[in-house]
């Protein structure tokens, strides 16, 4: 990356038939290089590192640009010469197509201060506009006019720059203002590039052949734990939301601590049907002086004396002074009332002990009980949400859920619904009904993008519609080595996005791609998963449920592990491998016993079929190739156990 201790890198391309000829006529390349001197002031704010001059000639000037943009990753680079109406004047054609975006404002801002100087400035053809990481800016071969140029512009180069990069533009801002340039650099993949090379880039699948493409993967591989610690430092719990307590609140997860508001039960309550009666009074005939019912009532029930009893029903309130309950079946009726209808008095078989069958006040759930805690999850099983109704709670704050995208891209993928034979070399996409299958078990919200296919405008456009409407975009396919797997460049070049990891020593799965987009308030994060079925598959369950989990508050977001014993033997990968494998309890053994889906080649979904675990398998050493039958192994669940 480009910021140096020193500051920005700049380079200087002067190009012109004459100076190329004799570098000594090189005046304007010399005079651009005095302005950025200038605007240093002392501190090498900006850093001369490549100078050159070439010749009016289209493929040469696009190569070095390409050289000092793609594989020097230049801040800046400033051209002078070839930008008039001379025959032989071509900088802009030979630049304007390497350009990813446009910079009019820079390009007007240049052409506005010419023209204060002379009309004659409207015969300029100026461009301007950023390739990768590098601004790059023409100017015109006169020295007066390239100083004129760069001098309108110098001012807005750092905070450009800085924006180019993915930065706020803030830092680089008040650091040039300060004059003290500082080597805080942006937290992206290019830290680890460095002193390469070759940048990140899979040569410029963008705009270059495919012969230039880079042969070995500049994505470092890191390791499974680095890649989860990534993008655990990225996600954090999306806002709160109040909602009202109902059925809707299932899978969704508590943002505060919820406290009982009401008693339960809310008055002495009998647990029987019966009589209640005074303790102490013990066997004997009784008169039955009232009745209470499980029912609401405007007055308190009726007060017994000792030597009376009062008849009560399974959650009525039980009557003042009674301190017990009997149950109908522990007693006789002694007389009913003349007309045969009510009972007079009843005998009393058993001697009914203090408190026997009361439930007094809030003694299932007392105010103040903490009913329901922060981070957990409100199930279907509907106990949560019974709880928090029993005490009165109307409306609880939850965690928004997040919403993720997912795309398929791909020019040979067709849509799973087609009803068309499958042409030569095409592919059904099953990787879209699999998410959809699992957003559905797994309740989180899911927008389907479709099929994009292999062609960077497309895909272009379709990841930034998809950015604008989801928490998370989750794509598959175009992450590896291919000419056409355009993702990672199209995300960190056409988007602006922050790429955190491109390879992960994972089986499968081993492109896995990380991005962030937008500002720390409203990051958006991309999973580019690979195109294998199964890839997408594991990679999803391994990294972006539990990251959907982690944003909609749960407090346990991974997923959960079990130990059970491989059934077969199993021969091991030089990456650690995720085994598909459908586990069940062995009853007798006491013990999960896992069994292997077959065939394990990425491409075979049908080893995710009838899969509920995913068996974490280490790498292949000299010492362990395989792990044998009765060997216990940790199984992160996916699915249900049966
Ligand atoms: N030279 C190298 N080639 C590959 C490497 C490597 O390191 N060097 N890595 C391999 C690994 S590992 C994987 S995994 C795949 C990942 O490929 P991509 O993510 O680039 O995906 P595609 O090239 O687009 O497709 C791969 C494969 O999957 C099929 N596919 C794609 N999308 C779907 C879908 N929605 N439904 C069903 N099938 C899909 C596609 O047709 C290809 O067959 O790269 C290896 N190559
Ligand atoms: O790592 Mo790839 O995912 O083999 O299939
Ligand atoms: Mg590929």
């Amino acid at each position: 990356m480009s910021i140096s201790a020193q500051g920005y890198t700049v380079g200087i391309l002067t190009i012109s038939d004459t100076a190329s000829a004799d570098s000594t006529k090189d005046i304007s390349g010399q005079t651009l290089k005095t302005v950025f001197e200038q605007a240093s002031k002392g501190n090498k704010i900006f850093e001369v590192i490549k100078s050159a001059i070439v010749p009016d000639d289209f493929d040469k000037i696009q190569n070095i640009i390409k050289q000092w943009s793609d594989y020097e990753k230049l801040d800046i680079i400033i051209t002078t010469g070839g930008t008039g109406f001379g025959v032989k004047d071509i900088t802009p054609e030979a630049i304007q197509p390497l350009l990813q975006k446009i910079s009019s404002g820079i390009t007007h801002a240049m052409l506005a201060a010419s023209l204060q100087k002379t009309p004659f400035a409207a015969l300029s053809r100026p461009v301007s506009g950023v390739r990768g990481k590098t601004l790059i800016l023409t100017t015109p071969g006169s020295p007066k006019g390239a100083k004129e140029n760069l001098e309108a512009v110098i001012n807005v180069l750092p905070h450009a720059t800085d924006l180019v990069r993915g930065g706020t533009g803030e830092d680089i801002h008040m650091q040039f203002h300060s004059q003290k340039p500082s080597n805080d650099q942006h937290h992206c993949i290019h830290q680890k590039h460095e002193n390469e090379k070759a940048g990140p880039f899979l040569s410029d699948p963008l705009s270059g052949p495919v012969t230039q493409r880079q042969r070995k993967s500049p994505y470092p591989m890191i390791t499974m734990d680095e890649a989860l610690s990534i993008i655990a430092s990225h996600t954090e719990a999306l806002g709160s939301i109040t909602v009202p307590v109902d059925e809707k609140l299932v899978g969704m997860v508590l943002a505060e601590d919820v406290y009982a508001k009401e008693p339960v039960p809310a008055y002495r309550a009998s647990i029987l049907d019966g009589y209640a009666v005074i303790a102490s009074d013990g066997p004997g005939i009784y008169p039955v002086v009232g009745v209470s019912i499980a029912s609401a009532s405007q007055s308190e029930a009726i007060e017994l004396k000792s030597g009376q009893i009062a008849r009560i029903t399974t959650g009525g309130p039980v009557p003042k002074g009674a301190t017990a309950v009997v149950m109908v079946e522990d007693t006789t009726l002694v007389s009913t009332s003349t007309d045969g209808l009510q009972e007079e008095s009843v005998e009393i078989h058993v001697k009914a002990r203090d408190n026997e069958w009361i439930r007094e006040i809030g003694s299932d759930t007392s105010i103040g009980t903490i009913v329901a805690r922060k981070g957990e999850l409100l199930t279907a099983v509907g106990g949560e949400i019974g709880v928090l109704a029993s005490v009165g709670i109307r409306e609880v704050q939850v965690y928004k859920r997040p919403i993720f995208g997912i795309l398929s891209t791909g020019n040979e993928v067709i849509d799973f619904k087609d009803q068309n034979e499958l042409k030569y070399g095409q592919i059904r996409d099953s990787n879209r009904p699999t998410f959809l299958a699992i957003s559905k078990v797994t309740g989180f919200d899911v927008k389907d993008f479709g099929i994009a296919s292999d062609n960077v405008q497309e895909l272009e456009n379709v990841l930034k519609l998809a950015l604008s409407q989801v928490d998370i975009l989750v794509t598959t396919g175009g992450v590896s080595m291919g000419e056409f797997d355009l993702l990672k460049p199209t995300l960190e070049r056409s988007l602006g996005a922050t790429l955190h990891f491109g390879r992960i020593k994972m089986k499968p799965g081993k492109p896995t791609t990380f991005a962030t987009i937008g500002t720390e308030k409203s990051k958006k994060l991309i999973f580019g998963l690979p195109g294998n079925p199964v890839s997408a598959t594991v990679t999803f369950y391994l990294f972006v449920l539990p990251t959907l989990r982690k944003l909609a508050g749960y407090e346990k977001w991974n997923l959960p592990t079990v130990q059970a014993e491989l059934t077969n033997n199993i021969n091991l990968d030089p990456r650690p491998e995720y085994h598909r494998a459908m586990i069940l309890f062995d009853h007798t053994k006491g013990k999960f016993l896992a069994v292997s889906t077959g065939h394990q080649i990425s491409s075979r979904i049908l080893s995710m079929r009838s899969c509920n675990a995913l068996l974490k398998l280490p790498e292949k050493t000299d010492q362990l190739k395989e792990l044998s039958k009765g060997t216990m192994v940790n199984a992160i669940l996916i699915g249900q156990l049966n």
